[in-house]
């Protein structure tokens, strides 16, 4: 049996962050264990590759759905999820969003003692290398030196700037960091790009985007990355986790940790396999003949995610992404341009633009997040839509609403039951409405009015700011996840905890969580750079003996 210090569960945006972190100390051996391919594959690196991934299931996406949903009249949700170096990092949106300062002093607050703000920007700083302060070290939101490549768009659409205008004459104030000082107002976003490339954890943390290194670990000798390889179960000594159980090649193996196993799996995979390892409500482990190792009651539950619904507007302009005979001529064009200097469309996005908006008086911080796409767009169907045209996502920031994740049976191929949830808190409503609201202000300004266009299925909504039944119907007929669940491995000091504040599995040894799971409430914000901030904390939990 091969043995390494620490195995790592899933090389997604925080499993390559940790394993390689771990790696830098020479005397310690790991093993980064995942499920999907390498990622040195053209849809992974060449951003509007994402096209490809993200609509259904494939080599790099699992493509959940989640059960019927009863306020989307019992639609199922779409969860794509990342698989293969990278994780959902290497499909994602690639926006670079911290959250909220308040996010984490609530963190703090609810005993998670050491996640306050001020404790985790320094991990923010120490991943991050944004080019607006590259090789420098002194400013104090931004990091210059870390492997997360953070850049500023290189081609950003004409109609995204038309968005920020726009915006900007809706009342809304000009941004230009929303991870810097003030997370309120429009902006364009940043993202994890690099030169016009996608830069997702593997590049980041393993190999820089080296296809000639076939270690796939930047060449470290202590860094074992192994693809292609599903983790089944933990096993356990007693209650000491002491090695995994894999399937390679379609050959069962074992691998044994000396020192750690730590699951990195992923919101809905990381609580999927302490269940299916005996880590959880012992009824449920009961109730489907899985022994159990520990009684934990907390694991799978208090799934949150941000709830999203798109408006759309249709405009002839062939600067917007479409389908369309002069749409592709264009796109051709673009992707002849993009081979050369890696810029134009190709090097989009899609989530160009955006805002952190408050939709009433009295909030202490921004409640709905919009995301403009420069593209007609939507949840589930009508994909394929003729013609050219903009969108606009809005998303409540804070839900109330509360899921969970649970098994179907023992084995971690077959998906988990997924079920969010969404829209079962009427607070959650009330946000989809005012964000429904605040993109239609938007639309009607200038700088977007000008170009013309029709909205498209808002006919029902009425005049001025349209009648509230009509937009709640739209709401849940066309809202879906914006791609953000964490907590089902929640981090805290209550009895619904599943780790300690050192993002120790209660209950049981030798076993850790670092990912998105672990948030105990969803941050203000997307989560990639979370999750890796999550990662960068929990090496120097681990290495400090924690
Ligand atoms: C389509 C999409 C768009 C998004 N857009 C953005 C965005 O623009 N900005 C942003 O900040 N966030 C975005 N997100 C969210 C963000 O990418 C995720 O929150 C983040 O990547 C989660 O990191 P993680 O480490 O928790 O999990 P993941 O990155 O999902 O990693 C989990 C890894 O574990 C592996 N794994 C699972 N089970 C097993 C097993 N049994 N054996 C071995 N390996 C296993 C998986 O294959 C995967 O590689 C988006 C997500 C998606 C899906």
């Amino acid at each position: 049996m091969e043995t390494f210090d620490y195995l790592v569960v899933g090389a997604g945006s925080a499993g390559c962050a940790i394993a390689a972190r771990l790696a830098e100390d020479p005397a310690v051996t790991v093993a980064l264990i995942e499920a999907g391919p390498s990622d040195h594959h053209i849809s992974v690196w060449m951003p509007i590759g994402m096209a490809s991934t993200v609509p259904k299931a494939g080599a790099r996406n699992y493509g959940y759905y989640t059960a019927p949903q009863d306020a989307f009249n019992g639609r199922q949700s779409y969860q794509p999820r990342g698989k293969g170096l990278g994780g959902s990092s290497s499909i994602n949106g690639m926006v670079y969003i911290r959250g909220h300062r308040n996010d984490y002093d609530d963190w703090a607050r609810l005993g998670c003692t050491g996640w306050g703000y001020e404790d985790v920007l320094p991990y923010f700083r120490r991943s991050e290398h944004h080019e607006d302060f590259s090789g420098r070290d002194d400013n104090p939101w931004h990091g210059g030196a870390g492997p997360l490549r953070v850049s500023n768009l290189r081609s950003p659409n004409p109609f995204s700037n038309r968005f920020v205008q726009a915006a900007i004459q809706a009342g809304y104030a000009a941004n230009g960091d929303f991870n810097g000082a003030q997370q309120d107002g429009a902006g364009l976003y940043h993202v994890t790009q690099h030169r016009g490339e996608r830069w997702n954890t593997a590049r980041a943390y393993l190999h820089q985007g080296d296809a000639g290194d076939k270690t796939l670990s930047g060449r470290r000798r202590n860094l074992s990355v192994l693809v292609e390889t599903e983790v089944l179960r933990i096993d356990f000594d007693g209650t000491r986790a002491a090695g995994l159980t894999v399937v390679r090649g379609g050959v069962q193996q074992r691998l044994a940790a000396r020192r750690e196993v730590i699951v990195s799996a992923g919101a809905f995979n990381s609580p999927q396999l302490l269940l299916a390892s005996g880590v959880g409500p012992a009824q449920e482990l009961l109730d489907l003949g899985i022994r159990v190792v520990a009684d934990v009651p907390g694991v799978g539950k208090n799934l949150q995610d941000h709830p999203d619904v798109i408006v759309n507007k249709q405009v002839r302009s062939f600067d917007l992404f479409g389908h369309s005979l002069p749409g592709f001529a264009r796109l051709s064009m673009e992707l002849l341009r993009y081979r050369r200097k890696r810029t134009g469309m190709p090097s989009s996005n899609f989530a160009e633009a955006g805002a952190f908006i408050r939709s009433r008086q009295g909030l202490v911080a921004p409640d709905i997040q919009l995301h403009f796409v420069p593209a007609l767009l939507n949840h589930g169907g009508d994909k394929k839509r003729l013609g050219h045209g903009y969108s606009c996502h809005a998303c409540v920031l804070r839900p109330q609403s509360r899921g969970e994740v649970r098994l179907r049976s023992a084995d971690m191929r077959e998906a988990p039951l997924i079920d969010p949830r969404f829209l079962s808190d009427e607070e959650d409503m009330v946000g989809m409405v005012a964000g429904v609201r605040a993109i239609r202000r938007i639309f009607a300004q200038q700088a977007l009015a000008s170009a013309g266009g029709r909205e498209l299925f808002t006919d029902e909504f009425g005049p001025g700011e349209g009648h509230q039944q009509a937009i709640e119907a739209f709401v849940r007929e066309r809202t879906d996840s914006v791609y953000h669940p964490v907590g089902t491995c929640k981090m805290g000091v209550d009895d619904m905890a599943v780790v300690d504040p050192a993002l120790r599995v209660r209950g049981v040894q030798g076993l850790r969580v670092v990912d998105a799971s672990i948030m105990p409430t969803l941050v203000a914000g997307n989560t990639n750079a979370p999750a890796i901030m999550i990662a960068e904390k929990a090496a120097d939990l681990i290495r400090a003996g924690d």
